[in-house]
């Protein structure tokens, strides 16, 4: 449903220059250089799939994001949603999709909820009665009702937030592009946010592309991650997959009487005294053992009092892995 083949995007930026001379220079003749956004990106993405679109500052997100949406126009490459190249069939196109950008809004700033919405139903030309049902169903799942005669300018972000989704959804898209809709959330507001995304996903098969650095989001909410750096695909494959490649080390932490001893494939990574008992730390490799045969090894020669199993969490994955492709 989702083909987007040999994407290239390039801006022509100014260059800077420091000090007051260069500037008053820079009036009459500017440098220019070429930033390469986005290098030979290819995808595809089937019905129903919510995925993330993840990298760092800069990586070319938002710019695919754009392209996808038909903001922008690709230097190359094609893009095929649902049989329609967005920037070229523009005015049917819109209607097959829904865009959140948690950074900017969709909604008239000075006016309530309620005119932004009835304005988005003429722009969508959206009948009456399936906006009505909509609009129900839409205040229902992400409690409106008391937002809708406020002007967004008056709300907080997590209501805003809550806002354009419903406003991303009126004219019932099958497919939605989030760019950081849970950025500057607060817990609550963010856990309200995935439930919904979710649902929406179970119940209407809404094809998600979401954009994010919050890797809780990836958690909660996606099987595939698409990563990019400086404009390349770099990854494309299941949230599992990712951890097994690269989160194969775990730590266990026991607290003990008695001598230590440090089984195989293990390392030792700390020891603290916690009188009358001992704690330590202890790195395993899972590729080459498991957390159940070390503990049973331990248990065999020492005498535990305590354990826990912690993994890398996937923060800490995927700055590993941002550091392993040199992409910050
Ligand atoms: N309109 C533009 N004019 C010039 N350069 C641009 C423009 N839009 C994006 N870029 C550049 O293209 C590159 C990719 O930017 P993009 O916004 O797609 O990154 P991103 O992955 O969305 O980053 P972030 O996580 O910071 O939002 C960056 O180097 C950016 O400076």
């Amino acid at each position: 449903m989702i083909q987007v083949e040999h994407l290239s995007k390039s801006f022509k930026v100014v260059k800077k220059q420091s000090g007051m001379m260069a500037s008053f220079k820079s009036l009459f003749h500017h440098e220019t250089m070429t930033i390469k956004a986005l290098d030979d990106i290819s995808f595809n993405i089937k019905k129903g799939e919510i995925v993330a679109y993840i990298g760092p500052n800069g990586a070319g997100k938002s710019t695919t994001i754009k392209i996808m949406s038909g903001i922008l126009t690709p230097d190359e490459g094609t893009v095929s949603i649902n049989g329609k190249v967005p920037w070229l069939d523009r005015v049917d196109y819109v209607k097959d999709i829904g865009v959140v950008f948690g950074q900017r809004s969709q909604l008239w700033w000075d006016v309530s909820i309620i005119d932004s919405f009835n304005l988005l139903k003429d722009i969508y030309s959206i009948d009456e009665q399936a906006y009505k049902q909509r609009l129900d169903e839409l205040s229902e799942q992400l409690k409106l009702k008391e937002l809708l005669h406020i002007p967004a300018r008056q709300l907080s972000l997590g209501q805003r937030m809550r806002c354009e989704l419903a406003a991303s959804l009126l004219h019932a898209p099958t497919i939605l592009f989030l760019d950081e809709p849970t950025i500057g959330l607060d817990a609550v507001s963010k856990l309200a946010v995935r439930e919904f995304i979710l649902k929406l996903n179970q119940q209407n098969e809404t094809t998600i592309i979401l954009t994010t650095h919050d890797m809780q989001d990836i958690e909660a909410l996606c099987q595939r991650v698409l990563l990019i750096g400086k404009g390349r695909l770099l990854y494309d494959g299941t949230l599992e997959e990712l951890k097994r490649q690269y989160a194969y080390e775990k730590q266990i932490t026991i607290l003990y009487q008695g001598e230590l001893t440090v089984p195989k494939h293990c390392r030792l990574i700390e020891t603290k005294d916690m009188l009358p008992l001992m704690s330590a730390v202890l790195e395993i490799d899972t590729r080459l053992t498991s957390s159940a045969a070390v503990m049973k090894e331990l248990t065999a020669v020492m005498d535990i009092k305590e354990f826990s199993i912690a993994e890398k969490s996937i923060d800490e994955i995927v700055a590993m892995l941002y550091r392993q492709f040199e992409i910050l």
